[in-house]
């Protein structure tokens, strides 16, 4: 596995790969690296013949500073990971290095971010497509992996590669999640014992609202009941609960036949903002 500390190098490596034919997938990532990250490198390895992971914790994405601060950094247990997964490329660029100067770009991705993460992280989703922008820019991929769990990233990434042209294709993949149901998170390494234990109930709400979804309980008596249920616990603290039309990520106030619902949420568990979500299919 070569390891790619510049963009110079990032951009030789992919253009010499596409100039032989190599099919060049792209894995970005903050690292701190688990097995839904693991997961997006088998799917580009499946697919491609270079596959390229980035690890690098971007700053212009955080609307938290303490976030950023505590945000879980382990560049060798991270590299040592990703050779035997099939990682052909590491880039792991420096903040000078992807920022050489003050960044003043601004992105509007309309409805789409006015809501959930969009809403309660101002500038957030600036910040990732900037990022993702300058990754699809140097990488030049002709595939790239992310995360359902960030679901609405993914909608927002698509719009940025329709809307900039990127000739890629974006692929999603499932939410790795522990044998408890906790959604895999780096974020995950920062929860003490007490609030580890109760994290596994964001996704037991999660899936008991989507229980009543398939029923046909109306979307705010369904976020009214998962409000209800997370009151009670003294260790978490619920950000939003929101029931939304898969695609557009509008909330609802009822279904429309043939259209799939996501449910997200983000709660504060010990200082700890973890996020999650359960698509339900029409
Ligand atoms: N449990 C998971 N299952 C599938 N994909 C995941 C999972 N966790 C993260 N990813 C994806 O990995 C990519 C990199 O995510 P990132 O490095 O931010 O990790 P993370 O675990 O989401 O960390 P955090 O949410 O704490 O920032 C994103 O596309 C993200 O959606
Ligand atoms: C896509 C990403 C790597 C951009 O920094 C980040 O938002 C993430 O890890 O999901
Ligand atoms: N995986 C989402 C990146 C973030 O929380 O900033």
């Amino acid at each position: 596995m070569q390891i790619l500390p510049t963009a110079a190098r990032l951009q030789a490596y992919t253009e010499q790969a596409r100039q032989i034919g190599k099919r060049v997938g792209l894995v970005p990532t903050m690292g701190a690296l688990h097995d839904g990250h693991l997961q997006l490198v088998q799917a580009a390895r499946a697919a491609c013949d270079e596959v390229i992971v980035s690890i690098f914790v971007n700053p212009t994405q955080f609307n938290n500073a303490e976030d950023f601060r505590l945000y879980p950094r382990v560049p060798d247990a991270d590299a040592a990971m990703l050779g035997p997964a099939g990682c052909t490329a590491l880039f792991v660029p420096s903040v000078e290095e992807m920022y050489p100067q003050p960044t003043v770009l601004r992105f509007d991705f309309g409805a789409l971010e006015r809501v959930m993460e969009g809403a309660h992280r101002p500038g957030h989703f600036n910040g990732v497509a900037t990022v993702v922008s300058k990754l699809f820019h140097l990488a030049r991929p002709h595939h790239a992996y992310f995360g359902q769990k960030d679901w609405q990233q993914v909608a927002i990434i698509r719009q940025l590669a329709a809307d900039l042209s990127f000739d890629l294709e974006i692929v999603a993949c499932p939410t790795i999640r522990e044998a408890d149901g906790l959604a895999m998170s780096s974020r995950n390494r920062r929860l003490d014992p007490a609030a580890r234990a109760a994290a596994p109930r964001l996704h037991q709400v999660l899936a008991a609202a989507a229980g009543q979804v398939r029923q046909g309980v109306a979307p705010a008596q369904v976020r009214a009941a998962a409000e209800e249920s997370l009151r009670p616990d003294p260790l978490i603290t619920l950000e939003y609960v929101e029931v939304a039309d898969a695609q557009t990520l509008q909330p609802l106030s009822e279904y429309m036949p043939g259209r799939a619902v996501v449910l997200c949420l983000a709660a504060h568990l010990g200082g700890v903002r973890l996020i999650d979500n359960v698509v339900v299919e029409d």
